[in-house]
């Protein structure tokens, strides 16, 4: 599998604060790869490490087979960067601002195109400083991807959205990557990473403490599951590392239908709680 981050022990320091320590990442071409972690565990700083905007003090990093410490022009164009800060504007429309950074590019997508994608027709002839914060963040997103790159990174690219805006956003994320692009995302919101990404790290204190798919992070899929059901006119449960076994047994108990049957395992929300208040409650 082609490989479009690699880093090998990847490390800052602020001063006496230790940013990131020793960050290992394998970021496969073609897959969105997200990263967790709690307010200031490290993520934007590897992420602008990887982007080249800011110098590492230790470790090896490729990112499109180029040391993002050494950029060039060529290898700029190939990325793509959504900030959390939204770009200062003047007077421009919408149009005008997604017509001249595809200008910066060498080989752009069709700026109405990428408008369209992100839901911002009907504002096409808006003033930037008019729109709404959810609408600035769209536009973020377009000027980000406009350079149709290779690779695309997204820094909590959906804070502010409201929930149709999030879902047409995903759709969108889901289209580059069926394209191929390949995005690493940062994000607090536990769904978002579950629907878009096929790899999660957590990161916690400058480390990655957990690596893997959603669906089977930290241990997700084999951890015991919660079988409950209604009996009696009470609520029943039990918790259970044979949950079939268990709805098997109840299915005989009622002769059929159990009544308001539900097997849960932990969600990926309670699973990323656990993995970062671990470190914290660990001597
Ligand atoms: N320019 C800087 N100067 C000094 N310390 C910094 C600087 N940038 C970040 N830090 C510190 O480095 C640590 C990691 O910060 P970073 O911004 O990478 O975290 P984060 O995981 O992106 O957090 P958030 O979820 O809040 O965006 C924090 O302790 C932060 O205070």
């Amino acid at each position: 599998m082609e490989t479009a981050v690699k880093a090998r022990g990847l490390t800052k320091r602020y001063g006496d604060v230790r940013a990131v320590g020793g960050i290992d990442l394998d970021i496969h071409a073609g897959e969105v790869f997200a990263i967790l972690g709690p307010n200031g565990a490290g993520k934007s700083t590897t992420v602008e490490i990887l982007e080249g905007h800011r110098t590492r003090d230790a470790g090896e990093v490729s990112v499109l087979g180029v040391d993002p410490g050494r950029p060039t022009r060529g290898w700029r164009a190939r990325i793509g960067i959504v900030l959390q800060t939204a770009n200062d504007m003047t007077e421009a429309t919408v149009g005008e601002t997604v017509r001249h950074f595809a200008g910066y590019y060498p080989a752009p997508r069709d700026p109405d195109e990428v408008i369209e994608r992100v839901g911002l027709t009907e504002n096409v002839n808006r003033r930037v400083r008019q729109l709404s914060g959810g609408q600035r963040r769209r536009l973020d997103v377009a000027l980000g991807v406009i350079g149709d790159p290779e690779l695309l990174f997204l820094d909590e690219p959906t804070t502010g959205f409201d929930p149709e805006a999030r879902r047409r956003f995903w759709e969108l994320i889901r289209d580059l990557a069926g394209q191929g692009t390949t995005i690493v995302l940062t994000t607090h919101y536990l769904d978002e990473a579950e629907a878009l990404a096929s790899r999660v790290a957590v990161v916690a204190g400058g480390r990655i403490v957990a690596e893997g798919e959603p669906a089977t992070l930290g241990g997700r899929a084999s951890a015991k599951a919660r079988v409950s059901w209604s009996e009696g006119g009470e609520r029943r449960a039990l918790e259970t590392e044979t949950p079939t076994g268990t709805v098997i047994e109840l299915t005989r108990r009622f002769d059929g239908e159990v009544p308001d049957l539900t097997v849960t395992r932990p969600t990926l929300e309670e699973t990323y709680l656990r993995l970062v208040t671990l470190p914290e409650v660990t001597p």
